[in-house]
């Protein structure tokens, strides 16, 4: 496939690499020299674009994507509040979109149990739940996205818990959750990649179910296994709709 990257950071830079060993070819990076002058005519060879940017850029490249009919695997959070508005538009726009707040096979299969999880722990009402996750001291966006699926996934099953707040640990004063929030503490260390952990705790016990990103490998792969399994879709889609599990 012709891919056009969009950001060319830590993420763009691996899923070049992952893309050429997959047999693609990248047809146009857009980075910080060309990103101002890039028009929808410039994507309109390509087959895919990746977008690895910035939450302030997701929607401006996601809307030159469509205008170019350019399908696109979106791995940048931070716009998560936008997403229903993106989805209704690529719908009506008749686009392809497959956003993913975390891309590696391991995340997705988290994903998965913690939602089992969480459907276990409903009855047993002595149990508190939280969700805290690690990453790098340059991340942008908090809680991280991978981190607003798991709550989600979590709100769904657990049915005295109704939204999620956010605490980033050092930033300020920090909010004290209320019985029916569900609190995501976020802590910015050095170069951490991504850990995740939920915690039920209860007065005699404690269960910690934890994921552990050891690089970006897992998540760039995954980027472009995403970008191989959209070609040929029309419509709206979670990278969870990749895995059948
Ligand atoms: N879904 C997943 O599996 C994963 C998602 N992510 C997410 O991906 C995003 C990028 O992460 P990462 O690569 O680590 O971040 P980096 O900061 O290393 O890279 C982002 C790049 O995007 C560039 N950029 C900024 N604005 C634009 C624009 N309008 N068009 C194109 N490029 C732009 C930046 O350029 P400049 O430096 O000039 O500003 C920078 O080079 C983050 O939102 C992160 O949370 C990260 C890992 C996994
Ligand atoms: O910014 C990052 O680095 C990461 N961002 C994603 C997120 O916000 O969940 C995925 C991964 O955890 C790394």
């Amino acid at each position: 496939m012709k891919i056009v990257l969009l950001g060319y950071g830590k993420m763009g830079q691996q899923i070049e690499q992952f893309a050429l060993k997959r047999g693609h070819e990248i047809q146009l990076i857009v980075d910080k020299d060309n990103r101002a002058s890039i028009m929808a005519a410039d994507l309109s060879e390509a087959d895919v674009a990746i977008d690895f940017s910035e939450p302030a850029a997701a929607i401006h490249n996601i809307s030159l994507c469509f205008e170019a009919n350019l399908p696109i695997v979106v791995g940048t959070t931070g716009w998560y509040d936008h997403l229903d508005e993106i989805k209704s538009v690529c719908e009506e726009a008749d686009q392809s979109l497959l956003y993913g707040s975390n891309f590696s096979i391991g995340v997705n299969v988290f994903f998965h149990v913690n939602r089992l999880l969480a459907k276990a722990m409903a009855p047993y009402k002595q149990y508190d739940v939280q969700v805290e996750e690690i990453h790098h001291i340059h991340k942008l966006d908090s809680p991280s996205g991978t981190a607003i699926t798991i709550a989600e996934g979590i709100l769904d099953g657990v049915e005295d818990k109704s939204k999620w707040i956010n605490n980033l640990v050092g930033e300020g004063e920090e909010l004290v959750p209320k019985a029916d929030e569900l609190l995501i503490e976020s802590h910015r260390i050095d170069e951490v990649p991504g850990t995740h952990t939920v915690l039920y705790s209860s007065e005699v016990d404690q269960i910690e179910f934890k994921h552990t990103a050891h690089s970006r490998a897992g998540f760039a792969l995954g980027a472009v296994v995403a970008a191989e399994w959209l070609r040929g879709k029309k419509g709206f889609y979670q990278v969870t709709e990749m895995f059948n599990f």
